[in-house]
């Protein structure tokens, strides 16, 4: 059997723009971003894809570029499942920074080891934090994740641990049923999903920073092993890009 699921990571957001860590604050979709989700909207009909249920986050960069490709596919009816488990990254205390508060916060040298490192984690966010109040008593978390698993941060090795969980036990079943499957979210717990399907090592997965707004396609078999890795889906300009 071949079972089909289309990834793409939502579209540049405000915070993108400015160079902000973002991770779970709920920025918006720059103007640039809601141009790349119509643009994946646009190469998924062209392609003539019909999902029959879609996966995303609980923040809206994800949830409007799902929007707008279900919307311009007709396919506004089907069922979508969001978790907190395809939520971005938690950047803890570094959430809203930029590049040269980063570096003069804690150094270049830590910033570096930060970038490179698989399982070094950022700062806890903590209630100085401009936007803790915000996250953590955002009402879309009210259920889960329980109070012990709320992350304050995340490594890229705890964002995977928590969003492989899902894969498993809620997407899989949905593809063994035969169901073409359809994940708007981030380029972090993408990243988790992708170093799953194609037994990526922690060093090489870090090198790869999936583009934003690009639909990818994976076909899987009955073992859930890729047939069809990481087809990107676009005009030759696109997925040269
Ligand atoms: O500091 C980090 C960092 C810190 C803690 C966890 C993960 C990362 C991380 O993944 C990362 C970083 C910096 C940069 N580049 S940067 O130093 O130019 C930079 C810093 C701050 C904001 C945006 C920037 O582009 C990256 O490309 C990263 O992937």
């Amino acid at each position: 059997a071949k079972y089909r699921v289309v990834m793409v990571r939502h579209g540049e957001s405000e915070w993108n723009e400015k160079n902000l860590f973002c991770g779970w604050y709920d920025a918006d979709l720059s103007e640039k971003g809601n141009k790349e989700a119509q643009q994946a909207a646009e190469t998924l009909k062209k392609f003539g894809y019909k999902f029959d249920v879609a996966f995303t986050s609980v923040l809206k960069r994800a949830n409007i570029t799902l929007d707008y490709i279900l919307d311009g596919l007709g396919q506004k009816n089907i069922p979508i499942q969001k978790t907190w488990r395809l939520n971005e990254r938690h950047y803890g205390g570094l959430t809203g920074l930029n590049k040269s508060e980063t570096a003069a916060k804690y150094g270049e040298a830590q910033v570096q080891i930060w970038r490179r490192s698989f399982d070094t984690p950022p700062p806890p966010m903590d209630e100085t934090n401009k936007y803790y109040k915000e996250i953590v008593c955002d009402p879309r978390y009210a259920e889960e994740p329980s109070k012990e698993e709320f992350p304050m941060f995340e490594s890229l090795k705890l964002t995977i641990a928590r969003t492989l969980p899902f894969w498993e036990g809620k997407i899989v079943p949905e593809l063994k049923a035969g169901k073409t499957v359809l994940i708007a979210a981030h380029g972090n717990s993408l990243r988790g999903i992708v170093k799953h399907l194609d037994c990526i090592s922690d060093t090489d997965i870090m090198g790869l920073n999936l583009p934003t707004g690009i639909p990818f396609e994976y076909q899987l078999d009955d073992n859930m092993k890729p047939i069809v890795s990481m087809k990107f889906l676009g005009d030759e300009e696109t997925v040269k890009k």
